[in-house]
């Protein structure tokens, strides 16, 4: 075997794939460290499982690929077996095998012609069941076993060929959500130990959540590839699958989330203003956005998450520093963005001295409607004094609704 430095256990270059004149892949270039845990991304049909199986040595592509320094040709079948492991898609399997027969067929590169699997042999392919919780299945027929058993008997078998590269091809298809997490949770530590694990995923949260490394894919080519932060972005998302996606650090989580609006809403002319606070105004802004409407928010106080809504929805949003009253300009402001809007919407939000001014600038409002979940005595921390300016906003106001409500007034 050649030498080869880690940086570089998988060299693809210009790598272009045809079945009957049609172009597969196009002009793939990949190069994948040793311990990467790559999720290969992309709509139905870019390519993902051709390039996997080119990788695996499964289809005979026109270019360079290179395992550990090697070119993927200078392989026997037995040796690149015990390099790269392949769990392929929606794997059936037709005969009653017993779960333990199937993990051992892993062991078949290192298994001498007309041998019988040594002890060795047995121990490894068990311990990968335990280490998949399958342990229990070792004598059940495989074509008596769930769809999502069946496919952590797969893996286990996958595991039980020992190569330093695993991959999988939308592995958790037919899990139920306890087992989709794990096997990337098993993927993610073999990673941390060397193994590099590539993967074919759909999940986009999940694949930003346990892949050090995103590639998408469309039409065969390779049009992102990074952090998942710098692959999953709005304007990708909104190129390759057509959606109208926002991509956000989601704050509860402090993991990367998607927002994707389904809703064809054309845009609307009417300016909305939304008064909130405390989060009360996440899902207020949220509707507003589904519906097309230009929107302004505020006034927030700094840190509140509000200010996240706003900022993933585009919107414009006024802050004041926290712990400290609303100040004369931001409460100018605040009057003016309220004046510009034909609707102002009161969220059903906590009222403090800090925020008491929000009270104040809403009597300027053009059009009032007020969220009421929770009588405003339970959210009133000003002795009072915030209760009574709201009840005089009530009685101005176009709409007293729920949040549930929200609907029939836009
Ligand atoms: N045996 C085949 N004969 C003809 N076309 C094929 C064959 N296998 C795959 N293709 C075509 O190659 C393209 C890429 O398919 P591939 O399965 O690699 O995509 P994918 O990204 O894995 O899709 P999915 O997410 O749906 O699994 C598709 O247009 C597919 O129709």
């Amino acid at each position: 075997m050649d030498g080869y430095n880690a940086d570089s256990i998988i060299e693809i270059k210009d790598l272009n794939y045809s079945i009957n004149n049609k172009e597969i892949l196009k002009g793939i270039d990949l190069n994948i460290k040793a311990g990467d845990f790559i999720g290969l991304i992309g709509p139905n049909g870019a390519g993902k499982t051709t390039l996997l199986k080119c990788i695996n040595g499964l289809n005979k592509a026109d270019g360079h690929i290179k395992i550990k320094g090697t070119d993927i040709n200078k392989y026997t079948e037995r040796l690149l077996a015990k390099e790269v492991a392949l769990m392929h898609q929606n794997t059936t399997v037709g005969f009653p095998f017993p779960a333990l027969d199937i993990v051992l067929m892993g062991r078949y590169p290192y298994i001498k012609r007309f041998r019988a699997e040594s002890k060795e042999d047995y121990t490894i392919a068990r311990r990968n069941m335990d280490y998949t919780h399958t342990g229990r299945l070792e004598e059940s027929p495989v074509t008596e076993m769930s769809g999502g058993e069946r496919q952590r008997v797969l893996f286990a078998k996958t595991l039980t060929q020992e190569t330093d590269i695993i991959l999988l091809d939308e592995p958790t298809a037919s899990l139920d959500i306890t087992y989709q997490e794990q096997i990337f949770e098993y993927s993610r530590e073999l990673s941390l130990t060397g193994t590099t694990v590539v993967a074919a995923i759909h999940d986009l949260k999940i694949a930003a959540r346990y892949c050090t490394r995103l590639v998408l894919m469309n039409c065969g080519e390779i049009v992102a590839d990074g952090f998942p932060q710098e692959v999953l972005t709005s304007e990708n998302l909104s190129c390759v699958y057509g959606i109208n996606a926002l991509v956000y650090k989601n704050r509860i989580t402090g993991l990367l989330d998607l927002y994707i609006n389904r809703d064809t809403a054309g845009k609307k002319s009417e300016l909305v203003h939304v008064i909130g606070g405390g989060g009360s105004a996440a899902g207020v802004l949220r509707q507003l956005y589904e519906q097309g409407y230009n929107a302004t928010a505020g006034v927030f106080s700094q840190g509140d998450s509000d200010i996240g809504s706003a900022e993933v929805f585009g919107m414009k949003y006024l802050v004041e520093k926290p712990f400290t009253e609303i100040s004369d300009e931001i409460h100018a402001r605040n009057i003016s963005y309220i004046k510009d809007s034909e609707i102002t919407i009161l969220c059903n939000m906590p009222f403090g001295f800090q925020n008491f001014r929000n009270l104040e600038a809403a009597l300027n409002a053009n059009k009032l409607v007020i969220i009421e979940d929770e009588l405003p005595e339970t959210r009133d921390f000003t002795d009072g004094k915030a209760t009574a300016l709201y009840k005089r906003l009530k009685e101005t106001a176009a709409a007293v609704i729920t949040s549930a409500q929200l609907h029939e007034v836009l």
